[in-house]
């Protein structure tokens, strides 16, 4: 017990780079199951969400972080700041860039703000299932030059290329040290918290166009009852009339297909039956309300 102990390593990894980059897709993926929401919409993550993943003796302890651009409106200051926040103390700092779509002007705040990070620093070009060989290599001289990382990686998220490889890498760059985490642990997300984000992510895939992005979602109450089973009520918030009767949709059958395939990913991961009761209310200022910032686990930013 004590020689095995002795062996273990354990480290932080924090995930970072612009909304879209496939941040949470490789969280998910390095940790073997979902514990962050993904959608093909940018700013799907809102607070740093933790998985742990575990490598042989090493438990890697992996941040999720909203996407770093440049921010205008509150909202956006507490997502900046809970990423920027997560890579704080951080063992190592995993840029992750959308070798498709590489390096805009959205990529520059980033960039600059990394060169003046004191964190080890890894480069990571994911999507290169989808990406051209020789932009990625245009993209990773530029980023040598400006930032100077100490490793490089091409993955794909999606399919998994590579991911071994970054998995074996992150393990070996850990410290030594006891695990921070029980060895069945795979996030530090609560089932209440996890509940309210799987929602979310429904309100991602089925609706379109800036709604998901005006709308948060609230669980109210999480309770087990007797039969083992948990009963969930969620407030679903929206800041206008007309956004209530998009999620509700025709005959409320929008919500109600919400609602069913929530709860089905929810009683797959959590392994138990799931009654859950979703409402749609209207706060039109739900964006400048103090309380649903802690809700939803971001600081308040003035
Ligand atoms: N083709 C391809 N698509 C990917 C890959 N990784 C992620 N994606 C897709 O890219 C989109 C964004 O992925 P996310 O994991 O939500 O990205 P994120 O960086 O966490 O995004 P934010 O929450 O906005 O910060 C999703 O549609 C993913 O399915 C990849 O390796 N290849």
């Amino acid at each position: 017990m004590t020689a095995e102990i002795e062996s273990q390593r354990c480290g932080v990894v924090a995930i970072v780079g612009a909304p879209n980059a496939g941040k949470s897709t490789l969280v998910n993926a390095l940790v073997g199951q979902k514990v962050a929401i993904t959608s093909p919409k940018a700013q799907t993550t809102r607070t740093r969400v933790m998985g742990v993943a575990i490598e042989g003796e090493a438990q890697i302890v992996l941040v999720d972080t909203p996407g770093i651009f440049a921010p205008k409106r509150r909202l956006d200051r507490a997502m900046v700041q809970a990423a920027w926040g997560g890579a704080q103390g951080a063992d190592l700092i995993a840029l992750i860039v959308d070798g498709k779509a590489g390096l805009g002007p959205k990529m520059e705040p980033i960039i600059e703000a990394l060169t003046h990070r004191p964190e080890r620093k890894w480069l990571v070009l994911n999507k290169v299932d989808i990406a051209i060989k020789e932009k990625l290599l245009v993209h990773t001289q530029k980023l040598y030059e400006r930032v100077g990382f100490e490793e490089t990686f091409f993955i794909s998220a999606q399919t998994g290329d590579g991911l071994a490889e970054l998995k074996t890498a992150f393990a070996n760059a850990m410290p030594a040290g006891p695990w921070h985490f029980p060895e069945d642990q795979v996030s530090d997300a609560t089932d209440r918290m996890l509940a309210a984000e799987i929602t979310r992510e429904q309100l991602y895939h089925q609706l379109h166009a800036e709604l998901p992005y005006a709308a948060a979602v609230d669980t109210e109450q999480y309770k087990e009852r007797e039969d083992g089973s948990v009963e969930i009520h969620q407030q679903i918030l929206v800041a206008r009339p007309t956004q209530r009767a998009i999620v509700l949709g025709k005959g409320g059958q929008r919500l109600k297909e919400i609602g069913s395939k929530a709860r089905a990913e929810l009683a797959a991961l959590l392994g138990v039956k799931v009654h859950l009761y979703l409402h749609v209310k209207v706060k039109e200022d739900w964006e400048d309300d103090r309380f649903i910032y802690r809700d939803i686990g971001l600081d308040w930013v003035e």
